[in-house]
């Protein structure tokens, strides 16, 4: 039986126990705070049973913005039902609240854990319980990043060319989301597994693969009650131990001989620069640990912070295109981001690197744009309340040890309150206010003497939020890579390979803008792109 045949089979199956299960529970009964307004609930017959089937379906959306314009104006926390728990939406007031907490109180990793249920899908409960693969992209990856960025282009550049051709004279129709991914997989692994597999593509589609099954088998395991999880998640973790058994027949001789190649490397005194990847830098933090010191571990390790980065930026760079050439004004994004790419290589005598792309500020802000106005997650900074005694917000709001909570990252992203016209995509809506505040720093600079002591207060602030207003930059109204200490540690890479690629594809493509942009499809709480969608490329002429 194919493995895609398999999980309908187990969707069935998950779908008949959840039946039985969730007609004899009332949702209220999943969050202990009865002074809080509950959005969504259905009544009457089966009224539980039909609440939280509902919330896995295309109406969460609309019940998410219905609580955020009812109660969250209003700074009221509010509660939303979900299949498997439900879930207090804070206001976006609270999101400093949320992010002062210690973790002690509020856990993130608890949170990523009930969510997608990865003690069982990521086949290791130690790959969530001790993240290492975050310590690393905090430590290594980013510090990295610099070295890493003609690697990262020249990945790119391969790739698109690749999956979209060299055609200078017809357009050919290719697939965003598809492409997208291939090129993306690759970049990735260029960082994480280096030249020599990042193009085997009997490597990189178990890869993808095993990224699918962990988002698809937390899913569907979430369906069945949670004393039975144990008993039953062999079975729908199987399509995941498959890939990884697929992906590990080229991942664990590499490790194998990477780990032999730093020994010799050591014993020699020559140093290998050029193994400079996740997978030297995990063998080099993992040196000293017995458990986690085998190939096999060492290549589970490196499945998980793909499943970590291939969606998340695949689903980025589909929006991204789809955004820009869906937009009204297509023509006058790209003649700027050109223009500002090819100067920026101009003043680097052609070379990508750190200080070219921190030229790219309309190329940030298009990515930002995007992630902003398609993010792809309806709520964020989701947490669980792990302390025994409860947590009490600043408003007096006590909740309970168990609670999960979060808040409505899309409803924030779409409020005209806080974004002006926040439904329009505008790609320089974040590069305006840093260009003035630029064009103004160089004002001062010519009157410099003149104005030394002058630097008014006001044009401070200003300075200040206009540095605040880059893709990396997180704030309790710019929710895309979550906030505070467990944002995204992966963002920073993210960013840069988002900003090349975008300047590759307009440098080397023309790309027929979209008349009307195609929908992201809302399920459950996750906001997915168009996954089949095509355009129209034509390579330019050099
Ligand atoms: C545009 C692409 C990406 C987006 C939008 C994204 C988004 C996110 C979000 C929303 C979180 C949760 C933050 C929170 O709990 O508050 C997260 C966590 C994480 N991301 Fe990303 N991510 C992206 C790319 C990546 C990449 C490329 C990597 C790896 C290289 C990565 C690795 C991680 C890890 C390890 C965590 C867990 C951090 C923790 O709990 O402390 N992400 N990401």
């Amino acid at each position: 039986m194919a493995f895609d045949q398999l999980s309908v089979v187990l969707a069935g199956l998950a779908i008949l126990i959840a039946v039985g299960y969730t007609a004899q529970l009332t949702v209220k009964s999943d969050v202990g705070v009865d002074s809080l307004p509950w959005v969504g609930l259905k009544t009457g017959v089966f009224g539980g049973l039909r609440t939280r089937i509902g919330s896995l379906g295309t109406g969460v959306l609309a019940i998410l913005e219905a609580g955020y314009r009812k109660y969250s104006a209003s700074e009221i926390s509010f509660i939303i039902p979900r299949f498997d728990k439900s879930m207090v939406i804070l206001p976006g007031s609270q999101v400093k609240w949320i992010v002062d907490q210690a973790d002690s109180v509020l856990s993130a990793p608890q949170a990523q854990r009930d969510s997608l249920l990865t003690d069982y899908v990521l086949l290791d409960p130690a790959m969530a319980r001790n993240p290492i693969q975050e310590v690393i992209i905090r430590r290594h990856l980013t510090r990295s990043l610099g070295s890493l960025i003609e690697e990262i282009e020249e990945e790119l550049a391969v790739g698109v060319t690749h999956y979209w051709g060299t055609d200078t004279d017809n357009w050919t129709d290719v697939g965003v989301c598809d492409t997208m991914a291939k090129v993306v997989a690759r970049a990735s692994n260029r960082i994480f597994v280096g030249p020599s597999l990042c193009r085997n593509d009997d490597y990189l589609g178990p890869a993808g693969s095993f990224a699918n099954d962990v988002a698809l088998s937390g899913t569907l395991l979430k369906l069945v009650p949670a004393i039975f999880q144990p008993l039953v998640a062999w079975i729908f973790v199987l399509p995941n131990r498959y890939h990884l058994y697929k992906a590990s027949k080229y991942l664990i001789p590499f490790v194998k001989q990477r780990i032999q190649d730093l020994k010799d490397a050591e014993r020699s005194g020559i140093p290998r620069e050029d193994l400079n990847d996740y997978t030297t830098w995990h063998i080099q933090e993992v040196e000293m640990d017995a458990v986690e010191n085998t190939p096999q571990k060492i290549a589970l390790r490196i499945m998980t912070v793909n499943f970590a980065a291939i969606h998340t930026s695949t689903f980025t760079a589909t929006n991204i295109l789809f955004d820009i050439y869906s937009s009204p004004l297509a023509d006058i994004y790209v003649k700027e981001i050109r223009e500002e790419v090819e100067q920026a290589l101009l003043e680097s005598g052609g070379k990508w690197d750190k200080n070219t792309i921190a030229k790219l500020i309309k190329t940030d802000s298009a990515v930002r744009e995007s992630l902003r106005i398609s993010t792809f997650m309806t709520t964020g900074m989701d947490r669980v309340v792990v302390d025994p005694h409860g947590a009490t917000m600043s408003n007096g709001l006590h909740l309970p040890q168990g609670t999960r909570l979060g808040t409505s990252t899309y409803s924030i992203h779409h409020d005209d309150s806080i974004y002006d016209n926040a439904m329009t995509y505008d790609a320089f809506r974040f590069s305006r206010p840093r260009e003035a505040a630029i064009a103004a720093g160089k004002v001062r600079s010519e009157g410099e003497e003149k104005m030394q002591c002058s630097v008014k207060k006001e044009d401070l602030a200003k300075l200040l939020e206009a540095k605040n207003l880059a893709t990396v930059t997180t704030s309790d109204t710019f929710l895309s890579f979550g906030h505070g200490r467990h944002a995204c540690p992966g963002r920073f890479f993210a960013a840069t390979e988002m900003k090349l690629l975008v300047a590759y594809i307009m440098m080397n493509y023309d790309v027929k803008p979209l008349a009307v942009r195609p929908p992201n499809t809302y399920i459950a709480g996750s906001i997915i792109p168009p996954m089949k969608d095509i355009v129209s490329v034509r390579r330019r002429k050099s």
